[in-house]
């Protein structure tokens, strides 16, 4: 596909929008098919949308078709596939075969890596040899320890995950297959950072994403549960979603740690994409981003909708059989989604001091009103608020570490300097500025 340009209105401004060299489409196969009934899980409610259908499951000649869309309509020459869903282990080791078949027909000199996000319960030693031998990349959800993890991730039939999910991930060290965990931040999980952090560090990941959970309920009765901000005003957030500020601590007691002893040993995604925003580089994670519309979602039959999170009627882009991925990517629908993220943003965020990092995060979580009462801010705003102000120091030093090409690692190094100045200014009982660097005196900062 050529770098075309195309002008598009957008309220009352022309814009040049160029239509997407990459792009990726997260691909649930299986549709929101799972073993589990997650009481947070966004996607299994989603079966309400297709009542006559009785197997999920992504044809073969609609894989074929998604596949070679793929990778033919991206420009660039490395493609990542996303398997996700849903549980995608539920269908079974020759089914990925097969799409691994698929991709090879169609890859043209293209090189194809593979990421399988599963919630690891039905993992075997014929699934690590399969993930081995083609070089996947598994996600394994987990929320932390045994009793974090249980409260909320529970089979159908009511019975906790911990246990299968662990024997799933010494599978993975068995077969020493390259993993990263995916942990949710509930109401729960909120209140436990350090257990969580060191407990994933425990059972050996060394990348950690962490997902907030914010959900509305439809307050009568619907055929979905879990609504969109469209919905709003019948809507209430669940009692599963983290509290704002409780999410901010979150992220600040794990960074806290994180900076000082484990930076490039351990990867915790937030912390990385700030960085990243903070040197002004492209973060790589759309909630982060100035605009979505790169990232969408292809269901078991076909339906491409607009983002994984956005599997409404209203954002449907078209069947895979049908359309190809590029032309749903680049249409006007699509590019109209993806700048509604910048164009919505309420002035309260525009003349945020940290709107370079943050740029209102997801638009799905715009549902409250800032201080002057206009519409649109984000639900966790308290909470990054507090954890862009707490990195700030840290970020910064890293930022200029990275401009004179030296390792962002340094900055432990340098905490314990300042440490030990502290411990000094503390014996001598003097009224120092701050060693954090935020120009306030010590005893109202960190001296607290
Ligand atoms: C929908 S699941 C699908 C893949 C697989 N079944 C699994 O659990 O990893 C993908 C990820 O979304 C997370 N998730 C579920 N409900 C969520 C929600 N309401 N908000 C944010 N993430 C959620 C899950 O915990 C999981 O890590
Ligand atoms: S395992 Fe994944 S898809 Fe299944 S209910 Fe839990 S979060 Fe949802
Ligand atoms: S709506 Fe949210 S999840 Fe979807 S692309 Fe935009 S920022 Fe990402
Ligand atoms: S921190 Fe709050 S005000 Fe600032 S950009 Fe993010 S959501 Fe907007």
């Amino acid at each position: 596909m050529k770098n075309q340009s195309k002008t598009i209105r957008f309220g009352d401004t022309h814009r040049h929008f160029p239509v997407p060299k990459t792009f990726s489409v997260i691909a649930k196969p299986i549709g929101p098919k799972c073993n589990l009934n997650c009481t947070y899980c966004y996607y299994l409610e989603k079966e309400n949308f297709y009542p006559d259908t009785t197997k999920f499951k992504l044809r073969e000649n609609a894989l074929e078709q998604f596949i070679k869309s793929y990778i033919q309509d991206q420009e660039a020459g490395h493609i990542t596939f996303a398997w996700q869903g849903g549980e995608p282990t539920m269908l079974g080791v020759d089914y990925f075969k097969k799409a691994l078949e698929l991709q090879k027909k169609y890859a043209n000199g293209k090189t194809i890596a593979n990421a399988f996000q599963t919630n690891g319960t039905y993992i075997t030693d014929e699934w690590c040899s399969f993930f081995k031998d083609n070089g996947f990349l598994v996600g394994i959800s987990i929320d932390g320890p045994e009793k974090l993890n249980d409260h909320y991730r529970r089979t159908k039939g009511g019975e906790p995950t911990f246990r299968k999910i662990m024997k799933g991930i010494e599978l993975l060290h068995k077969h020493q297959v390259e993993f990263n965990t995916l942990s949710v931040v509930n109401d729960l999980t909120s209140q436990y950072p350090l257990e969580i952090y060191r407990f994933l560090k425990s059972i050996g990941s060394t990348f950690m994403q962490f997902i907030p959970i914010v959900e509305c309920s439809a307050t009568q009765d619907d055929n979905l549960k879990l609504v969109t901000e469209a919905y709003e005003k019948k809507a209430h957030v669940t009692e599963w979603s983290v509290d704002p500020e409780k999410y901010g601590e979150f992220l600040c007691a794990i960074f806290d740690e994180w900076v000082r002893n484990d930076v490039a040993r351990y990867f915790v995604q937030i912390f990385d994409v700030t960085l990243a925003n903070w040197i002004g580089q492209s973060p790589g994670l759309c909630v982060f981003g100035d605009t979505c519309g790169r990232a969408a979602a292809i269901e078991h039959n076909g339906d491409v909708y607009s983002c994984d999170h956005y599997v409404y009627e209203n954002y449907y882009l078209g069947n895979v059989m049908d359309t190809s991925l590029g032309e749903m990517l680049a249409s006007q629908k699509q590019t109209d989604f993806g700048l509604a993220k910048r164009n919505s943003l309420p002035r309260y965020c525009l003349q945020c001091e940290y709107h370079f990092a943050c740029h209102g995060e997801c638009p799905k979580n715009r549902f409250i009103k800032t201080p002057d009462g206009q519409d649109g801010l984000n639900y966790l705003c308290k909470g990054y608020k507090m954890f862009f102000k707490y990195a700030t120091p840290f970020m910064n030093y890293m930022a200029k570490e990275l401009e004179k090409k030296r390792a962002p690692a340094n900055v432990m190094q340098w905490i314990k300097q300042k440490e030990s100045k502290k411990i000094a200014y503390n014996k001598l009982g003097r009224n120092d500025p701050c060693f954090c660097g935020s120009g306030l005196k010590y005893k109202k900062c960190h001296g607290k």
